[in-house]
């Protein structure tokens, strides 16, 4: 098979959950597809982020709301069953094989290629399959790039010499360390901080500047969510760098991590949850005069600007949008349409909210922090809108207060924040935190990508003695402080 080639109408380089989607819609619109991968197809998600990382939270989670409810505190006041928890984890993670995923291929008549795929100019990939052969893919239409992202490494002197862990390690670990050190404040540092705090270690979370913990978010997130992990025993540590880290030698060696507080700190592993970097550095970008390592910055129909012709497309976590697995599907079902219409010289239905736009990208984009308590939230925070100059209405609730969440747990703490357009009267932003939370987001995100002026919400009855009746009291303190309803 050397040098041998091949033509299909669309290319995909990277299978995890957006290229997957891609090459799915691809071929649903009649478009012959191929797709490459070089590791597992599913992607990060699938063996080393979101699958095995929820694996390991479930249980600490679940532990926690049953030590709130009366009768079950003696029950579950145990620590976990650390085995039964990996072996959890190893079977959420597919015990990191993809057999399923490539019959499901299979299944959608979306060819598959194994091995690293680079760009050779204008519509070709050439893939080094894995027993050492090159494979030329010509794409008719499109070639849409998913290579996903990795860890972004502080530039660190020794730092590879000492073995840290990303998330990769974090997620598939097999043994749980005495001393963690986290550094970060993001979503991969609070929610592996939860969960290896709740498995027996002892954490501790390094984190630079001021600003909290889950800092994109509105500040009351990040505040209760690093009181909840305080009491839970993790030390948080703001306004602290790593300026060196080493390894002592031998097995079992310790890792000594030096700050620019002065203080040494040991450790038996280290997590990097420094946020995420672009898997373009070797995929051929510069075939097309684009730079190596670089974001692929896209256009409102996934196309990357700066490319003669129209021909490449980026979704996923690559074109930096929104670094989520729902994100990155939604951008491929968006993308697999347009590439569908462009082949067929149709039209484009690309007005706000059209099928062939990524509205939801920018207006409403849904996230679960799946920490104790959780955290989810959609659209605008109070920031963003005062960044963005939008005149909205803040209403705030202690879901506390809620019939539910008194039902839900004793003593249960939340709050909610929903924003409401002064203008238009439609939520454009909603966050909630407290146990259990994570169900009500799809709400609000209905209602947001929905543009339901909040006078129909108000006949959304929601179920008594539920969570949701925050939806309830919230209409109700946006009524009672002047916004208009019935
Ligand atoms: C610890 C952690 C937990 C997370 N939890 C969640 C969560 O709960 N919910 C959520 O929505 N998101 C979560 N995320 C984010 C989520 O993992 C990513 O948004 C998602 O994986 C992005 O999907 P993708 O298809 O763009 O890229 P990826 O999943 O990174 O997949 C890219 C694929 O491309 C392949 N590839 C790369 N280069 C080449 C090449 N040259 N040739 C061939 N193949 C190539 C890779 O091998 C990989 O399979 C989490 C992330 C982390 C780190
Ligand atoms: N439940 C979920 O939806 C979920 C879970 C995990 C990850 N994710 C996604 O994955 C992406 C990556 O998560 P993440 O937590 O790695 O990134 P992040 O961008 O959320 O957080 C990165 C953190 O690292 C800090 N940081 C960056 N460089 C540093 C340095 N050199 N030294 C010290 N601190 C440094 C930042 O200040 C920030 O606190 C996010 O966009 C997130 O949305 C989603």
């Amino acid at each position: 098979m050397n040098g041998s080639s091949r033509v299909y109408d669309v290319v995909v380089l990277g299978a995890g959950p957006a290229g997957e989607n891609l090459a799915d819609r691809t071929s649903a619109a009649g478009l012959t597809s191929v797709i490459v991968e070089n590791e597992l197809l599913g992607g990060e998600c699938s063996f080393w982020a979101c699958e095995p990382s929820k694996a390991l939270l479930r249980p600490a989670l679940a532990r926690a709301d049953a030590l709130r409810v009366p009768g079950l505190r003696r029950a579950a006041d145990a620590p976990l069953d650390v085995p039964a928890v990996f072996a959890h984890r190893d079977r959420m993670a597919f015990h990191w094989k993809d057999d399923d995923q490539a019959d499901w291929l299979d299944s959608i008549s979306v060819d598959l290629v194994r091995g690293h795929g680079r760009l050779d100019g204008p519509r070709r990939v050439v893939v080094g399959t894995a027993d050492g052969d090159t494979l030329s893919l010509t794409a008719r239409h499109a070639v849409g790039v998913s290579t996903g992202t990795r860890t972004a490494l502080p530039g660190l002197p020794g730092l590879d010499q000492v073995r840290p862990w990303t998330n990769r390690e974090a997620t598939s670990a097999r043994q749980v360390p005495d001393r963690l050190a986290v550094v970060g404040g993001g979503v991969v540092a609070v929610e592996m901080a939860t969960a290896y705090r709740a498995l027996g270690s002892q954490v501790t979370m390094l984190v630079r500047g001021h600003r909290g913990l889950l800092n994109r978010m509105e500040p009351f997130a990040g505040d209760m969510v690093t009181d909840a992990l305080r009491a839970a025993g993790v030390d948080v540590r703001f306004g602290t760098s790593v300026t060196g880290v080493a390894r002592e030698a031998g097995p079992g060696g310790t890792v000594r991590v030096e700050t620019d507080e002065g203080e040494a700190l040991v450790a038996d592993e280290i997590l990097f949850a420094t946020g995420r970097a672009p898997r373009t550095g070797d995929i051929g970008l510069e075939t097309l005069g684009l730079t190596p390592g670089d974001w692929l910055t896209v256009d409102d129909s996934y196309r990357v600007t700066g490319v003669p012709g129209g021909w490449l497309y980026a979704v996923g976590d690559v074109n930096h949008r929104a670094l989520m697995t729902h994100q990155g599907k939604y951008q491929a079902r968006i993308a697999g349409g347009v590439i569908g219409a462009r082949a067929e010289g149709r039209e484009l239905d690309d007005g706000m909210w059209g099928a062939h736009a990524s509205t939801a990208d920018s207006a409403a984009v849904p996230q679960v922090v799946f920490t104790e308590p959780e955290v989810a939230a959609v659209g605008l925070t109070s920031q963003d809108a005062e960044r963005s100059g939008r005149r909205v209405r803040v209403v705030d609730y202690d879901i506390g207060r809620v019939a539910g969440a008194v039902q839900y747990a004793d003593g249960y703490r939340g709050k909610a924040r929903v924003l409401i357009d002064a203008e238009r009267g439609t939520v454009v932003g909603a966050t909630f935190v407290g146990p259990g939370t994570q169900e009500l987001l799809y709400s609000a995100t209905v209602a947001i990508a929905g543009e339901i002026p909040v006078e129909r919400l108000w006949h959304a009855v929601p179920a008594f003695p539920t969570i949701s009746e925050v939806w309830l009291r919230v209409l109700e303190t946006y009524r009672d402080s002047g916004g208009t309803l019935i």
